[in-house]
């Protein structure tokens, strides 16, 4: 099996990050596979919603695979890292069906940009959350708080980048960021009600939401977030922070 899975069945694609070992941190192949899936995934018309996940019962996603980041050092480095992966998330967020993370654990950094590209987010019960790239001494980079705002209120997108806090998933429903709290079995019930119209008036009301956003304009706002991330990565504190986790 490779880095990132793909599971078609009942009319559902199930995209899956398969790194447990690792919390399912995105690497380079990671960023790849999950780009070319998306596009053969969106051409697929037996496909009517497409769920991201996580393999294992650890984590969703990690973020960014920090014992392959740490090599990054310039701005212009970790721009280039950070275009590809926004690249994905643009994708995602602009995906013509609905896009559902199905947060099977813990989802922090990257994890929960990730998730916030999708058009929902359901949790498992005892999953924790959080934008702790603040701690890292970074902010977002893959688009996460351009689409956060898309989310939630801007006071509630304000805590969760601001704070960095770690969250659970009772307080990302409060919060508007999750959706529903599930177990996998209620979450297969719910994704029922997706799957069950013909694809045709799926994708025509998913065009509907998507109307509301100019994508050049979605665009320069990311290359915006990207642009104060890259600044950020060059600082001290960001290498110190990552050498901080890499000692633990
Ligand atoms: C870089 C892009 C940037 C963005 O644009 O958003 C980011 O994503 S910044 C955020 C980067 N991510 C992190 O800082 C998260 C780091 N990981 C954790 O905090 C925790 O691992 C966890 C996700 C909360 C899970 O905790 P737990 O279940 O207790 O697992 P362990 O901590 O013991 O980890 C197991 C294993 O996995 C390795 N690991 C975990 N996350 C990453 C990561 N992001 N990059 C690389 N490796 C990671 C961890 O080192 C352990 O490895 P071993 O010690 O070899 O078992």
């Amino acid at each position: 099996m490779g880095k990132v899975t793909l599971k078609i069945q009942n009319h559902q694609a199930w995209l899956s990050i398969n790194r447990p070992e690792k919390r399912n941190a995105i690497d380079y192949e990671v960023i790849e596979l999950l780009n070319e899936q998306l596009d053969i995934i969106g051409e697929n018309n037996e496909v009517k919603v497409l769920v991201v996940t996580g393999v294992g019962e650890q984590a969703f996603c990690s973020g960014g695979d920090l014992s392959v980041f740490h090599s990054i050092h310039t701005k212009q480095e970790a721009k280039e890292m950070l275009v590809k992966m926004a690249e994905v998330l643009h994708k995602l967020f602009f995906f013509p069906k609905p896009t559902i993370a199905f947060l099977n654990g813990s989802a922090v950094g990257g994890g929960c940009e990730i998730a916030t590209a999708c058009d929902f987010r359901i949790a498992e019960k005892n999953v924790k959350l959080g934008f702790i790239q603040g701690k890292l001494g970074i902010t977002t980079g893959w688009g996460g708080s351009t689409y956060l705002v898309e989310r939630v209120s801007n006071q509630d997108a304000f805590w969760m980048l601001l704070s960095a806090e770690i969250f659970d998933a009772k307080e990302g429903l409060n919060r508007g960021f999750i959706q529903n709290m599930f177990t996998r079995e209620e979450f297969d019930y719910w994704l029922m009600t997706y799957t069950k119209q013909p694809l045709g008036v799926i994708k025509a009301y998913k065009q509907r939401i998507l109307a509301q956003y100019n994508q050049n304009v979605m665009l320069e706002r990311v290359l915006a977030e990207i642009e104060d991330c890259s600044t950020l990565w060059e600082t001290p504190e960001h290498h110190e922070a990552v050498q901080q986790f890499l000692q633990k």
